[in-house]
């Protein structure tokens, strides 16, 4: 039984349901012999992988779907042998730079070598690739790559940006990059450069209501737990949609929450916010209220747990910040305009040092420290 989140994700762009520009124009370049590098960026959840995924398909044909898991060995310079996943089609590759730690240069380079090194696709030989007869025939006469999506690509070191930028260059016969991120302000300028940029931004309410609605009518037994009245059941979306902040994906998994917790579900059902987000909120208000030298060491532990549960130092960051600025919204005091901008301003240093940076826990816990600091500037609170 899959979730909601992987059992409706579409398939081909045509059914895609928001942002039809975008979808046209990935059709467009997907049946033209000019397919570019991409640099397709936007915020958790807003249908990146599932509209990249939909244009290989449209590329290639359902053949991108047949994956396997193969396990790379590459060897290091100090004679170590590093092994990590690599998810693969005949037509595409899929690789995620945080698996490969320090050492992605290496693999950038090895990997892109072996591919750009290997036979151009043939598609005479996929005569049953479901592709339409234009996408075929330009592909038959010019589109001779495989695709490699690089997921997570803010998170590549500058050296492997620099070692792709090189590989891009040198294998674009055979090679075409999709860099998937969630914000391209790590990117080296080069490799901005040499790619298209396809900003995908968060679906509005209103589409995530209808992708909701939509899951709603083809999973008959849950349709039955939300309320006949389309009005109520808009409301029901519309809170989701604000509590995951427009992240489809996350929409979609609190309303499969929702049914699978209550057997009716109504415009006063509570939303289940997944666990870390409490946490988050409860570290953020503690370390307003308690600024000691234990309470930060409680901190550290609580950060090493979140960042163990693959919870992005980035997102962390940013929900403390949101939370901290609630809270010190509703002090009584004289400078708190000026207390909120110098936590804001930390925020965005800290932000920075997260991007150059490697170790998460260091910039984090130095936020908090910091916000502390801050706080005991201008505050005594119990
Ligand atoms: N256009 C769409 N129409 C309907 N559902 C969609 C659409 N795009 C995405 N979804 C749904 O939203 C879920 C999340 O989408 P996806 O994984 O593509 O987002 P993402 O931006 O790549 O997320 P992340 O940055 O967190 O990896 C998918 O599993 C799918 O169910």
């Amino acid at each position: 039984m899959s979730l909601w989140a992987d059992k409706y994700r579409p398939r081909s762009l045509s059914e895609l349901t928001f942002h039809p520009r975008i979808s046209k124009q990935l059709q467009v370049m997907a049946s033209s012999g000019e397919f570019p590098h991409l640099l397709v960026y936007g915020p958790p959840g807003s249908g990146k992988k599932t509209r990249v995924l939909a244009t290989l398909r449209e590329i290639y044909g359902a053949g991108t779907e047949r994956l396997r898991v193969d396990v790379k060995t590459f060897s290091l310079s100090s004679g170590r042998k590093l092994e990590f996943n690599v998810i693969s089609s005949s037509f595409h590759l899929e690789i995620t730079p945080s698996d490969m730690g320090n050492n992605d240069r290496i693999v950038i380079q090895d990997l892109l070598k072996e591919i750009g090194q290997t036979e151009s696709l043939d598609f005479s030989k996929f005569e049953n690739a479901v592709v339409s007869p234009n996408t075929r025939e330009h592909a038959s006469s010019r589109k001779k790559f495989k695709v490699v999506i690089i997921n997570e690509a803010e998170l590549l070191t500058r050296d492997a940006q620099a070692a792709l930028r090189r590989t891009m260059e040198k294998y674009s016969a055979n090679i075409r990059l999709i860099l998937i991120c969630n914000t391209t302000s790590n990117i080296i300028d080069p490799i901005k450069s040499r790619t298209l940029p396809i900003r995908i931004a968060s679906p509005s309410t209103s589409a995530c209501a209808e992708v909701l609605e939509m899951i709603l009518r083809k999973e008959h037994h849950a349709r039955k737990a939300f309320p006949d009245d389309s009005e109520h059941r808009n409301i029901i979306f519309k809170r989701i949609s604000d509590a995951s902040e427009r992240n489809l994906r996350m929409s979609i998994m609190m309303m499969e929450a929702m049914y699978m917790n209550h057997d009716t579900v109504s415009i006063n059902t509570p939303i289940i916010k997944p666990d870390w987000i409490d946490v988050v909120h409860e570290l953020a208000t503690s370390i307003c209220k308690d600024r000691s030298v234990s309470r930060l060491q409680q901190a550290r532990s609580t950060l090493y747990e979140l960042l163990a549960h693959a919870i992005p130092a980035k997102l962390l960051l940013k929900k403390l910040t949101l939370t901290i600025w609630d809270f010190t919204g509703a002090l009584d005091l004289k400078d708190k305009a000026e207390l909120r901008k110098a936590v804001i301003s930390a925020s965005t240093i800290y932000d920075e040092r997260l991007s150059l940076g490697s170790k998460d826990i260091f910039h984090l816990e130095g936020f908090i420290t910091k916000v502390m600091v801050i706080l005991e500037r201008y505050v005594v609170i119990n």
